[in-house]
């Protein structure tokens, strides 16, 4: 497995099986991707999303009206309690070349991380299907332990100009950077106050 970054504006996302499972699937592409739940039934977890619905019953449908679903399509999620069905849909997936990911059965060529996202940075966490929940742990770990994590980005981007101008050698700027970084009164401020942190940033190490 290798993990990409990927803009999947004005792509089509299948998601098959509308269950709570098929709407948590759904939501993590719906910001961006254009997204159509087939599905017999739909959770009340979809309502707010931006989807397209199609309700059928995938059992009746043949590989041939599959294929024709799956036409255009960048990715598709199958998301039934049938591991005999959401296999069928892989091999079909995998035939025309489209991206797969499985919530039950044989796993597909994509996983669906765990994602802890700021407006500055993006992590994204697996463990190969090993164990989802640590998975969840991990992201609700990094919430907790570094909700300062934009503002130190956002802190980081305002400074490195500012030592281009100030600091003539890489390796020096490159100490302060971290410095400021592993600054713990400035970790504090961060939380609570931007503009007393940016201060400290530049009194304690462009001024020195
Ligand atoms: C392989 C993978 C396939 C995929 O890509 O979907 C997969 C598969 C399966 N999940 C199962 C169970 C649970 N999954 C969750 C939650 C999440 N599952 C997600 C991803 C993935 N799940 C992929 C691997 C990710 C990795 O590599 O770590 C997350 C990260 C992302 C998301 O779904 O949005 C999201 C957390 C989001 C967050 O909160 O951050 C919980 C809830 C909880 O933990 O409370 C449970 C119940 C507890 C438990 O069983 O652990 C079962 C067994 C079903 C059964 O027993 O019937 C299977 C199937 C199997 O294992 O065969
Ligand atoms: N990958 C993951 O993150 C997780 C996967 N699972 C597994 O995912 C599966 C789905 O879980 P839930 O959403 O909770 O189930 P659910 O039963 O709530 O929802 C399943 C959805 O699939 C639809 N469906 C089922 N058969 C269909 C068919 N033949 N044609 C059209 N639609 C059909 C149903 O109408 C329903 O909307 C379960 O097997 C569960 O074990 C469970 C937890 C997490």
């Amino acid at each position: 497995m290798i993990p990409l970054m990927l803009d999947l504006t004005g792509r089509r996302v299948l998601i098959f099986g509308g269950g709570d499972v098929g709407a948590r699937k759904a939501a993590h592409f719906s910001h961006e991707a254009e997204v159509t739940v087939f599905s017999r039934s739909f959770s009340p977890n979809l309502d707010g999303l931006t989807i397209r619905r199609q309700e059928g019953d995938l059992s009746a449908l043949s590989d041939e009206a599959l294929r024709d679903l799956l036409s255009g399509a960048f990715l598709a999620v199958a998301a039934t309690p049938d591991p005999e069905l959401n296999d069928r849909i892989g091999r079909l997936c995998a035939e025309a070349g489209v991206l797969f990911n499985n919530a039950a059965g044989v796993p597909g060529d994509v996983i669906i991380p765990s994602v802890v996202r700021g407006n500055r940075f993006l992590v994204a966490v697996s463990t190969y299907g090993r164990s989802p929940a640590v998975s969840r742990y991990l992201r609700m770990r990094l919430e907790a332990d570094y909700a300062d994590l934009d503002r130190m980005i956002k802190l980081q981007e305002e400074i490195r100009p500012m030592l281009r101008e100030t600091e003539p050698v890489q390796a020096e700027r490159s100490r302060i950077l971290w410095a400021i970084l592993s600054d713990g009164e400035i970790r504090v401020a961060l939380t609570a106050d931007y503009a007393r942190a940016r201060a400290m940033a530049i009194e304690r190490y462009l001024h020195a």
